[in-house]
């Protein structure tokens, strides 16, 4: 799997499909991996160049001493399309991931055709409880978050599904430091001036059962951006991606052709 040294870190990535195709890069959520898009990829419509990378902290990337801050994160998504010289990129964002894509289209409009804010915001939850997150696994350890994050993460139904036990232990096997980092990162951000200052196509994708960033609060981010739309996905939760990969990647099929992207 190639890695690159990013910043000063090695970053784990993958650069898959047509290489002359449109460019889409994937960010993904706290206490994910580059695999929380893996079901949609066999969805999306062909002839793309999908480029997906593990946050620091997560996954096979370095994990550096936390805290992180999010203009951190942001130059990692900045470091690795330079990297791989892509300009123009579709870029598809969930969570904090969502929060890293528009830190990025602030920055480098060059590098963002369009964005999908996916179960996101211009701000997460309050310092006290990412902080009060923070002592949790300093304390007790992350493990011991694992059954109240599933129930913010996913709907009731999925809640029931044999699958809900790949998320737990790729939720489970996230470095603690990597965790607090992000943490950390969130606790910091606030993108409601910068973000309502974009001018660029972007989607809002929200869940009607997430527990993390319910739908008004996705809205709220999206509409800071004139023209930007919002699709809203029932019987889902955190991680649509997860729970209806072929539905999420409708979505996201509809809107590249929308901006011209393919
Ligand atoms: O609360 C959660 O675990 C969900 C979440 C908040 C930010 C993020 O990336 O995931």
């Amino acid at each position: 799997m190639p890695h690159a040294t990013l910043n000063g870190i090695s970053v784990h990535y993958r650069d898959e499909g047509d290489p002359k195709g449109a460019p889409v890069l994937f960010i993904n959520s706290l206490a994910t991996t580059m695999g929380l898009w893996e079901p949609i990829l066999p969805h999306l419509t062909g002839g793309l160049r999908i480029v997906r990378y593990d946050m620091r902290g997560h996954g096979d990337s370095e994990v550096p001493p936390a805290p992180y801050s999010m203009g951190t994160l942001v130059k990692d998504a900045e470091a690795l399309l330079d990297h791989l010289k892509i300009k123009d990129a579709l870029v598809v964002g969930l969570s904090i991931g969502g929060m890293v894509a528009q830190g990025l289209a602030v920055k480098r409009l060059d590098l963002v055709r369009a964005m999908v804010l996916s179960n996101t915001a211009a701000k997460i939850g309050s310092p006290k409880m990412w902080d009060e997150r923070i002592e949790t696994v300093k304390t007790k350890g992350l493990a011991t978050m694992a059954d109240a994050t599933m129930q913010r993460w996913f709907s009731r139904d999925f809640l029931n599904r044999p699958e809900l036990a790949h998320w737990k232990t790729m939720f489970e096997s996230t470095p603690e430091e990597g965790y607090m980092g992000c943490c950390a990162a969130i606790k910091g951000t606030d993108f409601y001036t910068p973000t309502s200052g974009l001018r660029l196509s972007t989607l809002g994708i929200a869940g009607s059962e997430d527990g993390a960033t319910p739908p008004d609060l996705v809205r709220e981010t999206v509409e800071l951006i004139p023209g930007a739309r919002m699709e809203l996905m029932r019987r889902t939760g955190h991680l649509p991606c997860a729970e209806k990969p072929e539905d999420y990647a409708a979505l996201i099929n509809a809107f590249l052709k929308e901006t011209a992207h393919v």
